[in-house]
C-alpha cells in the first residue's frame, strides 16, 4: 500500500493489525531461529507492535522500520520511555530501552543499518502488500539481510475474494515461491485462527489460516 494509506491509518487509529498481547507463534518459535547470543534483530514495517518487548526482553536489540511518526511515539509511550531521536539522511532514529525504531520508508533503508543483525521478526509485514507489491518487499528485505540470518515469519492466508486487504493472503505455495527464491523456508506451525478474528468472521470469509515459518537468507 502507499504510505498515505497507512498515515491515515494511524492519524485515525484504525490499527485494527495491532495485537494487544505478545504474538503466540512468537513466543512459541522464536527459539527455533537457534541464536547465538542475543544480538540485534530487525522488525520490517513494525507498527507500536508488543512484540518488539518481548524480544527486547530476551536481550536483543531491535531495530524496527516504521513509516508512521505516530505509531513510533504510541510505542515508546506505552512502554513509558523517552527516546533520544537523531537524523540520518531521511529517516529519523529513536532509541530507548534498547530498541531503535526507524521512522521513514523501508525501501530506502542502508543495508549497513542492518548488516549487524542476527535475526529478523516479519509479522503482518509480508501480508501487509498486495501481491503486486510484494515481491519488492521481498526484494528489498532479501537485499538487507545478510546471508545465513535466520528470520520468523508470521501469514495469515485466507481465500482472497472473501476479503479487501490488508491483511492479503499469503499462502505456502506463494512463500515457497517467491520467499524461497532468497530464503530456506521451512514451515513450522498453521493454526486455524478464524474464531479469534471478528473482521473475519462478520464478513463471512470460510476459513483464516495463521502459519509461522523459519527462513534462512541464502
Ligand atoms: C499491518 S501493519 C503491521 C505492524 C506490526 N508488524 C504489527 O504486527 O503490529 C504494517 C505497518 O507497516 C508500516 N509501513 C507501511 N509501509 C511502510 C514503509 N514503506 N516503510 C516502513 N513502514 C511501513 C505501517 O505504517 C504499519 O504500521
Amino acid at each position: 500500500m502507499e504510505p498515505g494509506f497507512w498515515h491515515d491509518k494511524w492519524q485515525s487509529q484504525q490499527i485494527g493489525f495491532h495485537q494487544s498481547d505478545i504474538n503466540p507463534f512468537l513466543v512459541k518459535h522464536w527459539e527455533s531461529l537457534k541464536l547465538e547470543g542475543k544480538g540485534k534483530v530487525f522488525v520490517p514495517l513494525c507498527g507500536k507492535s508488543l512484540d518488539m518487548e518481548f524480544l527486547a526482553a530476551q536481550g536483543h536489540e531491535v531495530i524496527g522500520s516504521e513509516l508512521s511518526a505516530l505509531a513510533v511515539s504510541q510505542f515508546f509511550e506505552a512502554a513509558g520511555a523517552k527516546p533520544q531521536s537523531r537524523t540520518q539522511g531521511e529517516h529519523v532514529h529513536h532509541s530507548a530501552q534498547g530498541v531503535t525504531l526507524i521512522e521513514g520508508d523501508f525501501f530506502t533503508l542502508d543495508e549497513e543499518l542492518v548488516a549487524g543483525c542476527s535475526g529478523f521478526y516479519d509479522r503482518a509485514a509480508l501480508i501487509a502488500w498486495p501481491a503486486e507489491m510484494r515481491i519488492d518487499y521481498v526484494r528489498k528485505l532479501a537485499a538487507l539481510i545478510p546471508a545465513g540470518t535466520p528470520g520468523l515469519l508470521i501469514t495469515l492466508d485466507y481465500p482472497q475474494e472473501a476479503l479487501i486487504g490488508p491483511p492479503f493472503a499469503v499462502s505456502p505455495n506463494w512463500v515457497e515461491e517467491f520467499v524461497g527464491e532468497y530464503f530456506e523456508v521451512v514451515v513450522l506451525e498453521s493454526q486455524d485462527v478464524l474464531a479469534d478474528n471478528p473482521r473475519f468472521v462478520k464478513k463471512a470469509v470460510p476459513w483464516l489460516n495463521e502459519a509461522a515459518y523459519l527462513l534462512v537468507r541464502k
